[in-house]
């Protein structure tokens, strides 16, 4: 047993493939809609996050990336009152653990606030941390909602549905697995970062916007989405990955679309985020059947859903199109090349501008958070590594 009763956690990154966006309340974290998502591999994106509380620590503190972090954040204060609440209420640790002031050390492995969902992965690590280092018992996922929408759905491997729920109080707005991660093994990801800079317009300000002043909304979340959600788990559940990838596209589209029916719009995708969604139409019709599906969050990076057997085809496209001055163009999983490069010739798409996508991660479907036993505070409760 750790003498500081450190508790490290590892979580992962979620991709929705039927999309959140807009609240019924800002507070709580309570969506319009339901969505679903595809839970990433954690060994190749992933956040990770110590905490540990002592008597002799004189203030709560906070480190992102090795930064020092200013520890006013409504959302994460939220969090660990409401954790601390919880640990009251069950007496799940002796009271005087509650008065001692908290340490918390965090990095992602990949870029924060950049559309890559972050705040998800941040989000889930960070309360799944708490609610061990507390004791407590309780649903995490719905703790991670109050974080960030989006992480509650990380709290599970596989493919994972966020139902929206009716009551005012939160208590049905919780995620559950569909499938776990060895239900569709061939399943692949392949994020095409195209900046990852910070977003012009967070999602949290996107998604308000568009309730306060888009029509199209109401008609997504009342009309579109519910039916969309149910054929989006049959699709899942039977494997197939034609239906899956439609919807898939149709629901990034109408997200985009809804976007732009914000007043005054909302524009994340940009011209390479609409060549690539070209790129992904023109290889699906050259197959005669849907091959690979697009996906784009509240940024401009896509990522692409397609089966094991499709990838080194669809790596060799778009290194074609989109050529690279980086030797390590493709990360995570890497690079598989093809050998028959006929089809290139006759793609009706020309070869763009080089590096207009920065770089590639080749990843997988991934079984969800785990605890880890490398910390990254030391024995004292200070991180490793870090600039103040
Ligand atoms: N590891 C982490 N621990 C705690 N908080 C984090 C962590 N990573 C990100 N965050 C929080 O999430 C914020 C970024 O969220 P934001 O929604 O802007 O970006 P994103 O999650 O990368 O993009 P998107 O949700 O659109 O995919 C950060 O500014 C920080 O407050
Ligand atoms: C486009 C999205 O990625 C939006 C994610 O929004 P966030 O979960 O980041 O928003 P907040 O709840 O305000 O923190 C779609 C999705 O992940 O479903």
């Amino acid at each position: 047993m750790d003498p500081l009763n450190r508790v490290t956690v590892v979580a992962p990154v979620n991709i929705a493939v039927i999309k959140y966006w807009g609240k019924r309340d800002e507070k709580l974290i309570l969506p319009i809609n339901d969505s679903v998502s595809i839970t990433l591999d954690t060994s190749i994106m992933r956040a990770k996050t110590t905490v540990c509380s002592q008597p002799d620590f004189s203030e709560n503190q906070l480190w992102l990336n090795g930064i020092k972090t200013s520890f006013t954040n409504p959302r994460l204060l939220n969090c660990l009152e409401k954790i601390k609440h919880l640990a009251a209420d069950q007496q799940s640790v002796d009271p005087a653990v509650l008065s001692w002031k908290i340490h918390i050390c965090s990095e992602n492995n990949f870029p924060t606030a950049a559309g890559l969902a972050s705040s998800a992965a941040g989000y889930a690590c960070l309360v799944i941390a708490l609610a061990k280092h507390y004791k407590i018992k309780t649903d995490l996922s719905i703790l991670a909602r109050i974080g960030s929408g989006s992480a509650c759905r990380s709290v599970f491997g596989g493919f994972v549905r966020w139902h929206a729920g009716v009551e005012s109080d939160g208590s049905d707005s919780r995620a559950t697995q569909i499938a776990d991660s060895s239900h569709w093994p061939e399943m692949r990801a392949l994020i095409l970062v195209v900046s990852d800079n910070k977003k012009h317009t967070s999602s949290t300000i996107g998604m308000m916007n568009a309730v306060k002043t888009s029509d199209l909304i109401k008609y997504r979340a009342e009309y579109c989405v519910p039916k969309r959600t149910d054929k989006m788990c049959e699709a899942i559940l039977k494997k197939d990955f034609v239906k899956f990838a439609e919807l898939t596209m149709k629901d990034s589209n109408q997200l985009h679309a809804i976007c732009l029916d914000t007043y005054p719009p909302c524009v994340y995708m940009t011209d390479v985020s609409h060549k690539v969604v070209e790129m992904v139409h023109a290889y699906n019709d050259m197959c005669g059947e849907i091959k690979v599906a697009y996906t784009f969050d509240a940024g401009p990076n896509a990522c692409l859903y397609l089966l094991n057997a499709d990838v080194p085809r669809v790596l060799t496209l778009i290194k074609h199109l989109f050529p690279s001055s980086s030797s390590d163009f493709v990360t995570g999983l890497g690079d598989v090349e093809e050998t028959e490069t006929e089809f290139l010739k006759s793609f009706p798409i020309q070869p763009q501008t080089e590096d207009v996508i920065k770089y590639v991660i080749h990843t997988k479907v991934g079984k969800g958070p785990e605890i880890e036993t490398s910390h990254l505070l030391n024995e004292k409760g200070y991180p490793l590594n870090v600039s103040e």
